[in-house]
């Protein structure tokens, strides 16, 4: 069990299985879902699987995301989202698909104390609008996609200090890193002061590997392909 850590670790999943393993590590006090990952998870009932997940994850944050595209039905969604359990954040992207904006959304939402978390951001200019809009009273979360960010070849470190800076003018927003690349992430997001980094359960595993001893662990690693040299039994000399 990792203890030194402040930031928040979340799990990234729609598997309630994975989700429920993550929250019994004591690691992960909250957990985010995107369509993406209910596709992979071969979720079949929207409503049917947030009941079932809130059912178990009654005091810790859980996002669930909006599917629809146009912004009355993103809304009408939001809304019905937001009656599942106190605790939920509806996940709303910063845009739809066509590029319109859901700022002016996000402030009817939170206006109404409807917590949201919202989505899919890379800009800190994206930062900025939505934060205008974020309410005091009203719990928030901010997620900027920093493995993705990195993805592009520039470094999400900055961005990610400046989005902070950002965040801390709303009282209750914080800042989510999204998409993690590797667990080395979730020390850079710690060391940065954000609030929250969102992982798959695989990275969250992998946490339990801080502070390994390096030469055992390349002791472990030549020990792996000795196993699985052994399993194929190919003779390189025939
Ligand atoms: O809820 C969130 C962010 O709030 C997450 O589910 C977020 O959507 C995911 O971390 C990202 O979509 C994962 O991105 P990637 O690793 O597939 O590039």
């Amino acid at each position: 069990m990792v203890k030194e850590l402040t930031v928040k670790v979340f799990s990234d999943g729609a598997n309630l299985d994975n989700m429920l393993n993550d929250l019994n590590s004591g690691i992960v006090t909250g957990f985010t879902t995107n369509p993406s990952l209910m596709k992979k998870a071969g979720i079949t009932s929207y409503i049917g699987f947030a009941k079932e997940v809130l059912k178990e994850i009654k005091t810790y944050p859980v996002s669930f995301e909006v599917f629809a595209d146009e912004i009355d039905q993103m809304e009408k969604e939001a809304r019905r989202i937001a009656t599942l359990a106190e605790n939920v954040y509806v996940k709303i992207p910063i845009t739809n698909s066509k590029g319109e904006s859901t700022v002016p959304l996000i402030n009817r939402l939170t206006a109404d104390g409807i917590k949201v978390n919202v989505t899919a951001i890379f800009t800190i200019k994206q930062v900025e609008e939505v934060v205008a809009v974020l309410k005091n009273n009203t719990p928030s979360i901010v997620s900027v996609f920093a493995g993705r960010i990195a993805d592009t070849g520039v470094d999400p470190m900055p961005i990610m200090k400046e989005a902070l800076e950002i965040c801390r003018k709303k009282e209750l927003a914080e800042l989510l890193w999204a998409s993690p690349r590797e667990t080395f992430n979730i020390y850079q997001a710690n060391e940065l002061g954000v609030d929250i980094i969102t992982c798959t359960s695989d990275l969250i595993k992998k946490l339990s590997l801080k502070d390994k001893d390096l030469t055992q662990y390349s002791l472990e690693t030549v020990q792996m392909f000795l196993r699985d040299s052994t399993s194929l039994g190919f003779n390189i000399l025939e």
